[in-house]
């Protein structure tokens, strides 16, 4: 189709249901939009695209999964947890027999908040891990967490609005966010995570110039794109400011059930004496993602606002994916689980900082997770990740280029690789064929 051929020449990739057709070598690795199956009909269909369609763009890790999917690439990009760590058989006997004893219940339209049963489930798991879910709070289960970020977005942000966040930050966020027209304020990292310092300044600074910030976003635990996880004084410092500057905190935790070293650190729903916090997870790293069932745990009033925005987008989250957790709940079995998936996921974090310092050259630095799924990569200056993907995928390795999880831009010498998915040989390989690219690149 000439539309392909001109984006292509325009520096485009182009990704069709039948090829991936790469923009000339050297050109900066962009993700285009899919732009229709090949010889499909002459129809403009752009006049018919939203204003709010145009105004949103395919995520990078998304559409990396495409180039993934093709095979014979090793990929150090998406978060996808490693297919070992679901309980298949205890999941396939739950279904069945949830099915048998609750099926006109599991297999029928519910609640949009949950099901009671598993709400219950989910509160008695929450306690037992830590995470205080107070009588005022409330709790609302959602399509993966990354559904309570775009009801939370829907319920609380209006355009202009601004919200506080670490960078690098959760790329899925700033997703979730993205069509309210949300501004962000950034706080930077160390190997610690968020500097509340640094918060401090930047929210005494907003106050000043009579910004309206609603909330910080914030992934203190194994945080996902940087790894790093928040100390304690830096968690009761941000509650603090939050407090002082009357600020909602939103706290995503996918990973503190599978942290695999051990930190003195509490949830910042825990520490929240001032009914502050918004706490969000989800099944995905402890069970399963193809159940899409995650949850936020907050005050009241506000899941009240996100049961009002999920009721107009799907009415309620699959009751039996709520079963189904349910009893892998009640029956200990993702407890007894998480030590096998601490287990696997050391293995491989161990197995990538072993090749990042046996391989990567000089200049070159990066992060000591204590668990997640990450690690996050400085390159030299001037060394642009994007187009280092390019060379790495010729090589057959793919990463996420760190500019991905900027909100205002920056970021270009960064890159996010993944452990949880590919084997320790993989692993090892990948960083291999990576460091090599990064050379080629320093050669010019
Ligand atoms: C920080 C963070 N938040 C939310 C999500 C979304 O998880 P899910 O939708 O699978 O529950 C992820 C998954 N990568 C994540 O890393
Ligand atoms: O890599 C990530 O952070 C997220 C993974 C979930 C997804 O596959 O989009």
């Amino acid at each position: 189709m000439a539309g392909i051929a001109t984006l292509v020449a325009a520096g485009y990739h182009v990704i069709t249901s039948s090829s991936l057709a790469l923009s000339p070598p050297g050109q900066a690795f962009k993700f285009a939009e899919i732009v229709g199956k090949p010889g499909a009909s002459i129809v403009d269909y752009s006049k018919f695209f939203s204003e709010y369609v145009n105004a949103i763009k395919a995520s990078d890790i998304r559409e990396l999964l495409k180039i993934v999917e093709k095979g014979n690439v090793i990929s150090l990009a998406g978060g996808l947890p490693d297919p070992r760590s679901f309980p298949k058989e205890e999941i396939a006997r739950i279904a069945m027999e949830v099915i048998e004893r609750f099926g006109e219940k599991a297999l029928q339209y519910s609640p949009t908040r949950g099901v009671s049963y598993f709400l219950e489930a989910l509160k008695n798991f929450s306690k037992r891990h830590g995470i205080a879910v107070n009588d005022e709070d409330g709790i609302i289960t959602t399509v993966g967490s990354q559904q309570a970020l775009y009801i939370l977005g829907r319920a609380l942000l209006n355009p202009g609005d601004y919200v506080v966040t670490e960078e690098p930050t959760y790329l899925g966020m700033l997703q979730a966010f993205r069509g309210v027209g949300v501004r962000y304020l950034t706080v930077p990292i160390d190997e610690d995570g968020m500097r509340t310092d640094k918060l401090e300044e930047v929210l005494k600074k907003a106050k000043s110039e009579g910004l309206r910030i609603k909330m910080i976003y914030t992934v203190p635990t194994c945080h996902n794109p940087a790894g790093t996880t928040l100390p304690m004084d830096r968690r009761r410092h941000l509650l603090e400011l939050a407090e002082e500057y009357d600020l909602l905190v939103v706290e995503d935790d996918p990973y503190s059930f599978i942290a695999f070293e051990e930190r003195d650190v509490k949830p910042l729903k825990t520490l929240d004496r001032s009914g502050r916090v918004i706490y969000m997870s989800t099944v995905s790293k402890i069970l399963a993602p193809g159940l899409r069932l995650g949850w936020a745990i907050g005050p009241d009033p506000l899941i009240s606002k996100m049961e009002l925005v999920k009721q107009e987008i799907d009415l309620h989250t699959s009751t039996l994916s709520q079963y189904i957790a349910a009893e892998a709940m009640n029956r200990g079995i993702i407890d007894k689980h998480i030590p096998f998936i601490k287990r696997l996921y050391r293995e491989k974090r161990d197995a990538m900082l072993a090749a990042l310092e046996e391989y990567m050259p000089e200049g070159v630095k990066w992060t000591k997770p204590i668990g997640g799924l990450f690690v996050w990569v400085w390159l030299p200056e001037g060394i642009n990740s994007r187009k280092l993907l390019q060379k790495a995928i010729e090589k057959g390795v793919v990463f996420v280029p760190g500019d991905s999880f900027y909100p205002s831009g920056g970021g270009e010498n960064t890159m996010r690789l993944n452990f949880s998915y590919p084997s320790p040989e993989e692993i090892r390989e990948g960083v291999r064929r990576i460091a090599e690219a990064i050379k080629e690149y320093k050669a010019g």
